[in-house]
């Protein structure tokens, strides 16, 4: 595939090696000093850019019939309106949190046991995610899809950064040290033991395997998708 990289950062240029990999031909690197460039070039973008810029990634390829799958965190409060435009153009979307095949069963794992949690009101709910001093949103999307699919299970209402008193909020810590990819934590703690999930990333790797796997499952299909479709947990 003809493959327009918007966003060349770590994750573009970590992109950019396992998509040449795997046959693929990179036709855009676009970064914050690209002058204009027409989308229309590539068979489909990946973006992993930042969050002020990411929606008009997205809109920008839906407008010009270029499916598009978008990693980049901290701007969802439009994500709704990215599905609702890819509806209307007949486009092709993917967003994620977190692409790695990892995350993604750490979030089945997660649901898994909320159920299981739920209830057990001896047992505080807590997390965190650590990160690069690079990243410019906090907590991270996969903290916050972590905390979702808590809430979908449990009496929990919503998360706050840092602590609460409130026994209906989940808190998150988010910590950055240098050079972290990426490690997520959520634990329940009672009186006289604990129980802790935990997803460490040792690189970008993964994140970028998976992002380039969806662009490959996406190529070609007509929709609003997750990676609970691309890799089939549905
Ligand atoms: N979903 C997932 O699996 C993962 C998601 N992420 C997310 O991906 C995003 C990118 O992460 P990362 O690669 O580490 O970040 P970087 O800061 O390394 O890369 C961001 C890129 O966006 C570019 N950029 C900045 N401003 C603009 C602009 N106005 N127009 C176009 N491009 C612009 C930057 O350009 P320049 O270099 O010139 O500044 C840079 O190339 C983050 O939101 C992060 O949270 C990260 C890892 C995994
Ligand atoms: O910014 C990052 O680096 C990462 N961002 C994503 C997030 O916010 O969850 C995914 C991954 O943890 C790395």
């Amino acid at each position: 595939m003809k493959i327009a990289l918007l966003g060349y950062g770590r994750m573009g240029k970590t992109i950019e090696q396992i998509a040449l990999q795997r046959g693929h031909e990179i036709v855009l690197k676009v970064d914050e000093h690209s002058k204009s460039y027409d989308i229309k070039v590539a068979d489909i973008a990946i973006d992993f850019s930042i969050p002020s810029i990411a929606f008009n990634n997205i809109t920008n390829c839906l407008n010009n019939n270029v499916p598009v799958v978008s990693g980049t965190t901290g701007w969802l409060d439009k994500y709704k309106d990215a599905t609702e435009l890819c509806k209307e153009k007949n486009g092709g979307f993917i967003y994620a949190s977190n692409f790695s095949l990892g995350v993604n069963i750490f979030f089945e794992l997660n649901e898994y046991l909320a159920k299981m949690m739920n209830n057990l009101n001896q047992y505080k709910i807590s997390m965190e995610e650590i990160h690069h001093t690079k990243k410019l949103d906090a907590p991270s999307g996969t903290a916050i899809t972590l905390a979702e699919g808590i809430i979908n299970h449990t009496n929990k209402k919503n998360w706050v950064l840092d602590v609460t008193n409130k026994d209906s909020e989940i808190p998150i810590v988010a910590k950055r040290i240098a050079d972290v990819p990426g490690t997520h934590s959520v634990e329940y703690k009672s009186e006289i033991d604990s129980i802790d999930i935990k997803h460490t990333a040792f690189t970008r790797d993964g994140f970028a395997q998976g992002a380039v796997f969806a662009a490959e499952w996406l190529f070609g299909k007509e929709g609003v998708f997750t990676m609970k479709d691309v890799l089939g947990l549905k």
